[in-house]
């Protein structure tokens, strides 16, 4: 089962503190959506809103064609998933898995064998007499999981649900996460402050910070263009360049940019490209020679800190292939495409120019 979720104007106050501000988001049924942002930016809380735990200060939740707003969590749609888990030590995997259907009154032959199938969904079918104590951290999770689908929800909330896990296995489970949603097709709301995470799992990104939405959208989009400085800076490293807007076009630190009009009036920007964005065989935009102050290899490149010659207070980040083996104090030129660059308004509003 799947259900969409649309979400209009909604805020919500804990006392004087406003922790959502006006959030406008609509999901498609059956979508894989992540809910990411830094610590206390609220996405915790816009789930326990989905979830029923928060009756919102003001605004609507809808869940398929059926207003939720001020629906008790037991009688949505819904699961949520919680990062501890949540098992029962002393239950089976397969009663743990069963426990909501039993709670729903479904007769014990039924509820096991939908048990097995959920723990066979989550490749744990011949573990079913175990207890959760004899398991790894990630088969603890796939059991949650499998518990947490076996009540047929439409919407399946999950907070944090890799936390807990190692950085490898995280890896892992974000792969098996997504082919177990796209087998099942419920719509998943899963909250995390891993970027590389919403990354590799999301349909579609919603960017919080503050309480307020900064972006929303397919991950590559919202890497590629974001919509607000905060949004470029989350989605992964990005090199700033101040820039200010002339007569002839948008001038930066490092020479005027190609392409971009002049319209706007506010007088201070910046101009973001991603490290591997900068090239250094000649394209459309010089941005004049650097050198190189430091590398690090990471296996597919080298990560290097390079000093602008012409504005040295600039330090750019760049990535250079294997090959490269780069050495400090060479110096290279750098160009860029004008097409990749995101111009953001630093003065006077927020607003972003398109190239
Ligand atoms: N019950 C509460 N009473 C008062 N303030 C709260 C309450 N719950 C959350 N907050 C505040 O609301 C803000 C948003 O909290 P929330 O838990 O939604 O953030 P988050 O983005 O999920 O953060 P994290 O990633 O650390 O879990 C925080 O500043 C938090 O301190």
């Amino acid at each position: 089962m799947t259900a969409s979720i649309s979400i209009t104007t909604l805020h919500h106050q804990f006392g004087d503190f406003q922790a959502l501000k006006d959030i406008n988001l609509s999901i498609d049924a059956g979508e894989y959506t992540v809910l990411l942002g830094p610590s206390g930016c609220g996405k915790t809380t816009l789930l326990s809103v989905l979830g029923g735990f928060l009756v919102p200060t003001q605004g609507n939740v809808m869940i398929g064609d059926n207003d939720m707003t001020r629906v008790q969590p037991a009688k949505r749609p819904t699961t949520t998933m919680f990062q501890d888990y949540a098992l029962f030590p002393h239950m089976t995997l397969q009663d743990n898995v069963a426990f909501g259907l039993r709670m729903r009154g479904m007769a014990k032959s039924e509820r096991h064998a939908k048990a097995d199938q959920f723990l066979e969904l989550v490749g744990l079918r011949q573990d079913g007499t175990k207890r959760p104590h004899e398991l790894s951290g990630g088969q603890r999770q796939r059991v949650a999981l499998a518990r947490a689908l076996a009540v047929n929800p439409d919407v399946l909330l999950l907070d944090e649900p890799l936390g807990a896990l190692d950085l490898k296995l995280r890896r892992s489970m974000q792969d098996e996460l997504k082919d177990i949603q796209r087998e099942v097709g419920t719509t998943f709301v899963h909250v995390t402050h891993d970027q590389e995470e919403a990354m590799a799992i999301a349909d579609r990104i919603v960017v919080m910070n503050a309480g307020r939405i900064e972006d929303q959208g397919a991950p590559d989009r919202v890497y590629r263009r974001p919509s607000s400085l905060f949004a470029a800076n989350f989605m992964g490293e990005m090199n700033q360049l101040p820039a200010w807007c002339e007569q002839h076009g948008v001038k930066t630190a490092l020479g005027y940019l190609p392409g971009h009009d002049t319209a706007n009036s506010t007088t201070q920007w910046t101009a973001c490209i991603r490290p591997e964005q900068l090239t250094f065989e000649p394209h459309e935009w010089s941005l004049g020679s650097a050198t190189i102050i430091d590398s690090a290899f990471f296996g597919s490149h080298y990560r290097c800190h390079l000093r602008s010659d012409e504005a040295p207070e600039l330090t750019l980040v760049a990535y250079l292939p294997p090959s490269a083996a780069p050495k400090p104090g060479t110096k290279l030129p750098i160009y860029a495409n004008p097409a990749d660059i995101s111009l953001f308004a630093t003065e006077e509003s927020k607003e972003a120019i398109e190239p």
